[in-house]
């Protein structure tokens, strides 16, 4: 188990244009420069293989914690694999996972992806949801520790993104791979079922819950 902390705070730095003047009048906003605290000295407690869940409203901070983790993790020298690095080559879908052919259409099965129309087709080609889908494939193939999604299933149909979150969370136990994500989807618990759940709410407060062992 490694123990983890997380400070962030930004400073205002209002840009006094007539608008902005116009609206801090209107609204009673005072524009001299303040602190806002994400996060205040948060612990947190991330084990090896842990299944890690992070929910918040847009803009409550699930980005900016799930980078700080990252770059703790690979400070400690473990190998990460972030869905928002990929970059896709415009090669057909079953050119881009995998060994071979079998391999391929295995990853992105579990990635939810088994037509084989997809299969032929190029990135460009592709859906959002569906390029996402190619992207957690990805992730799957790498040999890395960790596998990080942000805004995870954020554009596929709730109905997709729960086949997606436990099949995916099914090779992430299987494999021992830490899969942290982060989405302001509350619906993928059962799925996921993760060892560690993190609320961000507003300003610096945080519930972390881990499940009982
Ligand atoms: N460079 C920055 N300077 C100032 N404020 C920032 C900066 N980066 C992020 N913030 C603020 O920090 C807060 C958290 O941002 P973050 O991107 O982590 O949110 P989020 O929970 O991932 O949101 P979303 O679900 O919309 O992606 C936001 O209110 C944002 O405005």
């Amino acid at each position: 188990m490694t123990q983890y902390t997380i400070s962030r705070a930004f400073k205002s730095n209002v840009e006094r244009s007539q608008r902005v003047l116009e609206i801090g009048e209107s609204f009673g906003l005072a524009l001299s420069d303040k602190e806002f605290v994400i996060y205040d000295n948060l612990k947190i407690d991330i084990d090896d293989g842990d299944i890690v869940y992070i929910t918040g409203q847009s803009g409550s901070g699930k980005s900016l914690l799930l980078r700080d983790l990252k770059a703790q993790m690979a400070g400690e020298g473990k190998k990460i694999a972030d869905l928002g690095d990929i970059v896709l080559e415009d090669k057909p879908v079953i050119d881009l996972v995998g060994a071979s052919t079998v391999e391929a259409t295995d990853y992105l099965a579990k990635a939810g992806i088994s037509d084989a129309w997809i299969y032929i087709r190029k990135p460009s080609e592709l859906s959002d949801g569906q390029r996402y889908r190619l992207k957690l494939a990805k992730i799957m193939e790498q040999d890395a520790d960790v596998w990080i999604a942000d805004e995870f299933g954020a554009v596929l149909d709730r109905v997709t993104a729960k086949i997606v979150a436990f099949n995916i969370q099914k090779v992430a136990r299987r494999l021992g791979k830490t899969f942290m994500v982060a989405t302001t989807h509350t619906d993928l618990g059962e799925e996921l079922g993760p060892d560690l759940t993190i609320t961000k709410r507003f300003r610096e407060k945080v519930d972390v819950e881990r499940r009982a062992a």
